[in-house]
């Protein structure tokens, strides 16, 4: 699978760990940055453009996915969610990444490299590319609410005040 992985300083380190493994497992990993370790530097910008990558991929047929890291993933997840057609889950667990994916289709992941262990981060994210969506018919109906609401501003049949 393509992923796109973005950072800002304080998981600098950690995704370049996550890339080397996935690269290592046959992921095709794509780096939107930064290029190097910059502790003033901004977020954003890094996570937008991955999770940008992740709709044009997955518009046009291309199976992938994406991974952005901060130091609590709070604002990466914040910043990835910007983008119409991203779903980023905050993952900080195991079952917090399966879940993402069964029952929210996440199409990113956003984790804090400042929680966690390399091995743990590594599981989680490995969790979440390998968990697929249950497909369940509740699930679909509440993703494409959020769809409708993110391109109409409305959702049929509900009240939106
Ligand atoms: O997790 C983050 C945003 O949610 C950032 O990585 C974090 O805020 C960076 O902190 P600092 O500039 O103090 O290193």
């Amino acid at each position: 699978m393509r992923i796109h992985v973005a950072t800002d300083h304080a998981g600098f380190e950690m995704s370049k760990r996550l890339i080397e493994h996935l690269t290592a497992n046959g992921h095709e990993c794509v780096d939107h940055g930064p290029t190097e370790y910059d502790a003033e530097d901004d977020y954003p910008s890094f996570c937008i453009n991955a999770a940008r990558a992740v709709v044009r991929d997955q518009r046009s047929g291309v199976e992938a996915l994406g991974v952005v890291f901060g130091g609590s993933g709070n604002g990466e997840q914040m910043a990835a969610n910007k983008v119409e057609g991203v779903r980023a889950a905050l993952a900080w667990s195991l079952a917090t990444a399966e879940l993402a994916r069964e029952h929210n289709d996440a199409n990113v992941v956003a984790v804090g490299a400042r929680q966690h262990e390399e091995a743990e981060m590594l599981e989680i994210i490995d969790a979440f590319i390998a968990t697929p969506f249950t497909g369940a018919e509740r699930h679909a109906r509440r993703i494409a609410q959020l769809g409708e609401y993110e391109t109409t501003g409305a959702i049929a049949g509900h009240e939106i005040v």
